[in-house]
């Protein structure tokens, strides 16, 4: 079992992710984007940062490394892929997921310690967790505000697509506990399929016990599922 993860220029999180991964038993190798997805791979891991230096819009360039065409067939055939911050960008860039995440309410970077309600618990990266269970991740993004058309959204809450909510410790959403004015408190949602995930928060930044809260280490267990 080997978790591609995939590097762009410009990417910042994939070492952070290679970390994490390792501390929980499960194996991962930096993918340099243009070498295209290695045969042995058994999950993709799209990492965070800031691929092509966000311009035109964030994750927008990344989309189109012809790497991306490859994990699209991937996640077709089942392989689980999850995008986590600029991942999260690339991958609804990328069409593997719906909407797009763009400037925060704040039109500020916002670094700082959220609280998140998984609202599906049958999904690989939330089988760890208790129904409305809430933990405490970190998020830091300048562009993290989900949005996407009221319609899609509505369709995309009845086919249980949303993974995660904002919240506050006690699993309230409102807008207190949003942090970036995300439509309908969203924080991460998954593709078509539930093997393909993508969120804004962190996971792979709270995994590691000498860093911090070990809340995210549940989502990264999601590669571990059959
Ligand atoms: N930590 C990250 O992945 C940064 C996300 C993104 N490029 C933003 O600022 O919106």
């Amino acid at each position: 079992m080997t978790v591609s993860i995939i590097r762009f220029g410009g990417s910042n999180c994939d070492r952070d992710a290679e970390r994490a991964l390792d501390h929980l038993g499960i194996d991962a190798e930096i993918v340099w984007h243009e070498d295209g997805l290695p045969e042995d791979t058994t999950g993709i891991l799209l990492p965070g940062g800031f691929s092509y230096g966000d311009y035109l819009r964030a994750g927008a360039m990344a989309a189109r490394s012809p790497i991306m065409a490859t994990v699209r067939e991937a996640a077709a055939d089942g392989v689980p892929v999850l995008g986590v911050c600029n991942g999260a960008q690339i991958g609804c860039e990328a069409g593997l997921t719906e909407g797009a995440f763009t400037t925060n309410e704040s039109a500020r970077f916002q670094c700082e310690h959220v609280y998140l309600r998984a609202e599906r618990t049958d999904t690989p990266w939330t089988e760890a967790y208790e129904e409305g269970e809430v933990i405490e991740v970190p998020i830091a993004h300048g562009e993290g505000r989900y949005e996407i058309g009221d319609d899609r959204l509505a369709e995309l809450e009845d086919e249980d697509r949303v993974l995660f909510r904002y919240c506050d410790e006690t699993g309230e959403t409102g807008p207190d506990a949003n942090p970036n004015g995300s439509k309908h408190d969203v924080a991460g949602v998954l593709g078509e399929t539930d093997s393909v995930a993508v969120l804004m928060p962190h996971p792979e930044r709270a995994t590691l016990p000498d860093v911090g809260p070990t809340d995210g280490q549940g989502v990264l267990r999601g590669f571990e599922s059959p």
